[in-house]
């Protein structure tokens, strides 16, 4: 029995997504008009996140979430549960004001290399088929949010035998994917 609870979706292992699959809906914990939120994508680059901001589940170290084109992503149910958390963040996370969960995370700023994504928690979809996390990022942030630091190398362990390679911020390609999108708008590339 392993102590470290990564997330409950990938305590038990990490299950595969499906290639056919093209998208479904999120619903917040709410049992009296829960906010439903209906995708039509496959997600991308999903992961396991460390950082303070993405909402994690409770007991979780790491919240999961992922990609998906924003003109993908509708709220078709409760929008006016919906508040953005932190409206200076670069994720305007819509969280749901009855149960506290980020329903989805929209980036207003044109500029933003990832402008055009918004991320989701496919953990609150019932649909099975959304691809898997695939890394872990921003590890080293848990300390941020209380976890002891003597025990950043059994958690990075534990990543690492669930398959999801940790790093201390986002995977290389999604970083190199930042650089060149700033190296761009310099004009040096
Ligand atoms: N140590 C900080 C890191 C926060 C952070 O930079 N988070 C990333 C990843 S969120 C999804 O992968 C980020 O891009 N944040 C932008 C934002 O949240 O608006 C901490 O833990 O708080
Ligand atoms: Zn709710
Ligand atoms: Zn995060």
């Amino acid at each position: 029995m392993n102590d470290i609870r990564i997330h409950p979706a990938v305590d038990d292992g990490v299950r595969a997504g499906s290639d056919n699959f093209e998208g479904g809906s999120l619903h917040c914990h709410c049992t009296d008009s829960p906010v439903e939120v209906t995708v039509k994508a496959q997600c991308a680059h999903n992961h396991v996140c460390g950082c303070t901001k993405c909402w994690k589940p409770e007991g979780a170290l790491f919240s999961m979430v992922a990609v998906v084109p924003r003109d993908t992503l509708s709220v078709t149910a409760n929008e006016d549960k919906l508040e953005v958390v932190d409206a200076s963040a670069a994720i305007q996370r819509h969280a749901c004001r009855g149960c506290g969960v980020h329903m989805f995370g929209r980036i207003e700023n044109t500029d933003h290399p990832f402008h055009g994504l918004d991320f989701i928690h496919t953990e609150l979809s019932e649909d099975s088929g959304w691809a898997a996390p695939e890394f872990a990022a921003f590890v080293s942030s848990i300390i941020e949010s209380g976890a002891h630091p003597d025990n950043m190398d059994k958690v990075r362990g534990r990543l690492k035998q669930l398959g999801l390679e940790p790093y201390d911020c986002l995977s290389p390609p999604l970083m190199d994917a930042i650089a060149s999108h700033t190296a761009r708008a310099r004009g040096v590339l």
